[in-house]
């Protein structure tokens, strides 16, 4: 994936928007998938998303991106209730690289990231309107490395590849805010630190729901710690994730520790909870 300064690129700059939801419940069925759960994404800032299988990640990822309306509770971005905005500019604003996104077979991975500029084309659909859309497209190729692939057929690459094709989608979308559910699932470890850079330096409002918590310790600004619909954590990533806050939702005995030669938290892990070795 290419680091190079693009025009999707704010390098973290000040006028991003905020990303809160306050009080956000959903039931499903008869069960509180979400319960009353407040998070605050700051601008320029990547929050990670965590929690075991089922705690809610995804739930919470679709109602912030508007795609799910909670029973309770409300989503603001830059102060504005998400649902007073129109939908293409909401798709403007903010949008969200699915976990398992569907994408019709027969499209070649340039025709895949074309889509993401939907949201700017006139009313009726025309290209015409978007007169910086092919240069985007072109640009935002690059940067998650398909450029060499752009004519293959969606239906040819690995998963790994489709997964940069998400993220290109919805970069060239050229939004404030990026929601990632479970973004490097299909990654080798190579590509999963050079997609997480990438989104680093984009410099985006992002919400990342993941899975891994040394990425999460090595790549977010901030972190929500979601168990069984509930928050039971938040804050700056070495604040947040105590030993016992681990203990507790995930069942480990792990805790962070200074990276050996970098300046960040690491992730060390003993084992089980009640097995480990220290
Ligand atoms: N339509 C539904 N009806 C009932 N329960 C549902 C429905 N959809 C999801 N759930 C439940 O809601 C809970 C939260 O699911 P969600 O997918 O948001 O969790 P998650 O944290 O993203 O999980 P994972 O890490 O496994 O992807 C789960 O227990 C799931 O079984």
């Amino acid at each position: 994936m290419s680091h190079r300064t693009h025009c999707v690129h704010r390098g973290g700059h000040g006028d991003l928007p905020e990303l809160t939801a306050a009080g956000v419940t959903v039931r499903l069925g008869d069960r509180t998938v979400l319960d009353s759960v407040d998070l605050r994404a700051a601008g320029g800032r990547v929050t990670g998303l965590l929690g075991p299988n089922g705690s809610g990640k995804t739930t919470l990822l679709h109602v912030l991106a508007g795609l799910r309306r909670p029973d309770a509770g409300e989503v603001q971005v830059g102060g504005a209730d998400l649902r007073s905005l129109p939908d293409r500019r909401r798709a403007r604003t903010l949008a969200l690289v699915e976990q398992h996104a569907a994408t019709t077979v027969d499209l070649t991975v340039r025709e895949v990231v074309t889509l993401g500029r939907l949201p700017h084309r006139g009313r009726l659909g025309g290209a015409a309107r978007d007169t910086r859309g092919a240069e985007v497209v072109e640009d935002v190729l690059a940067m998650v490395g398909l450029a060499p692939l752009a004519e293959r057929p969606w239906g040819t690459l690995s998963g790994g590849e489709r997964q940069r094709a998400h993220l290109g989608r919805t970069l060239a979308q050229e939004p404030e805010v990026l929601l990632l559910d479970e973004p490097t699932n299909h990654l080798d470890l190579g590509q999963q630190l050079r997609f997480l850079s990438l989104v680093r330096e984009l410099g985006l409002t992002a919400v990342a729901a993941l899975h891994d918590l040394e990425l999460a310790a090595a790549y977010c600004d901030d972190v929500v710690v979601l168990d069984a619909g509930r928050v039971r954590g938040a804050g700056p990533v070495d604040a947040a994730l105590t030993a016992r806050l681990l203990a507790e939702v995930y069942g480990v005995e792990a805790s962070l520790a200074p990276h050996p030669r970098l300046a960040r938290p690491h992730l060390v892990w003993d084992g089980p909870r009640g097995e480990g070795t220290a």
